[in-house]
């Protein structure tokens, strides 16, 4: 099977190399076209812009950092509304609101394509061993056709009916995410502080029943100080911010995510945007007033 992908950041890139290690020819396009190389030296093709890509695929996944970005490379001058039509199909991976997917949605489907909106669930290690959790939306038609590459990118995929039910589910899954990272940031933080050894407040989390993937994961290297980034902070925010406007949108009170956004954005202001989002720990460290 012959796919394009447009964004080859932290997660294009290892799920772009994942479709290389199973077979799949891989036409790859990113902004930064120099982050393509390592991609062509493992098979791929380059293709020079987003409407190559479209022209030379019959499917393409896309995977950018934000709405603006997902609309940029669909609207924007050498885009893929350029060269989308009848018979090709473009996936939309990247994290937006359901608004930004059904404008995309609307414009390829105007021109004869169909469209998949497919954002994911799990970061850059099951990016890298093809154990996402796909949340897709939109064509039916183009699900079923793209499923083979679903299976080869993630353990498992829903398809959740019309355009907007994945981003709404996506946006509502990192919400509870962003704000359990809160939580377990001040749980550490009121661990050490009132003189108990935060190492055993790991342990004992996960004897117990909040035991959880991302805390067993994250602690151990929150606690050493080191956020070398898998799920970059400004998309936490990001994601909390979108998800605050769904619930604005539903009239849902959200007390907690918003305490949760304001932390992420503290710790965006602190310079910690570009680090993983549990360097949001950060926020809560005494300053240093030795100097
Ligand atoms: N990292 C993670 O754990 C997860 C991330 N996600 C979501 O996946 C998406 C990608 O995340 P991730 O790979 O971590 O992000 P990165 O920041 O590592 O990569 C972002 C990508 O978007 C591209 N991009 C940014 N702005 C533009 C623009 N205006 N026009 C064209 N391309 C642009 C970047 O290009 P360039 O290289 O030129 O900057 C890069 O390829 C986001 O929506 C994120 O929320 C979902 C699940 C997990
Ligand atoms: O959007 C990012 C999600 C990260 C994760 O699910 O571990």
């Amino acid at each position: 099977m012959e796919v394009g992908f447009l964004g080859l950041g932290i997660m294009g890139k290892a799920m772009s190399m994942n479709l290389l290690r199973h077979g799949f020819k891989v036409t790859v396009w990113n902004r930064t076209l120099s982050k393509c190389d390592e991609l062509v030296e493992h098979g791929a093709s380059i293709g020079e812009t987003p409407a190559a890509v479209i022209k030379k695929c019959k499917y393409t996944i896309a995977m950018l950092s934000d709405p603006s970005a997902a609309l940029s490379v669909v609207f924007d001058k050498d885009g893929v509304l350029e060269q989308i039509g009848n018979g090709k199909g473009y996936v939309d991976m990247s994290t937006v609101d359901a608004d930004t997917s059904s404008k995309i949605s609307e414009a390829i489907k105007s021109k004869g394509g169909s469209f998949l909106e497919a954002p994911v669930s799990g970061s850059k290690k099951p990016a890298e061993d093809g154990q996402l959790v796909i949340l897709a939306a939109g064509d039916k038609a183009l699900y079923d056709e793209v499923v083979p590459a679903f299976d080869v990118l993630g353990k498992k995929s829903f398809h959740l009916g019309e355009v907007g039910n994945g981003a709404k589910m996506k946006l509502v899954v990192n919400m509870i995410m962003g704000s359990m990272m809160n939580a377990f940031s001040e749980g550490l933080t009121l661990a050490g502080r009132s003189g108990l050894n935060p190492s055993t407040l790991l342990d004992v989390l996960d004897l117990g029943a909040i035991a959880n993937p991302m805390f067993k994961m994250k602690g151990p290297s929150m606690l050493k100080n080191n956020y070398s980034p898998a799920f970059p902070l400004k998309h936490q925010q990001k994601d909390m911010r979108l998800a605050l406007a769904l619930g604005d949108e539903n009239a849902v009170p959200m007390p907690i995510a918003a305490a949760a956004n304001e932390a992420f954005k503290k710790a965006r202001s602190m310079g910690l945007g570009d680090l993983d989002f549990s360097a949001v720990h950060e926020t809560l460290k005494k300053p240093d007033h030795s100097s």
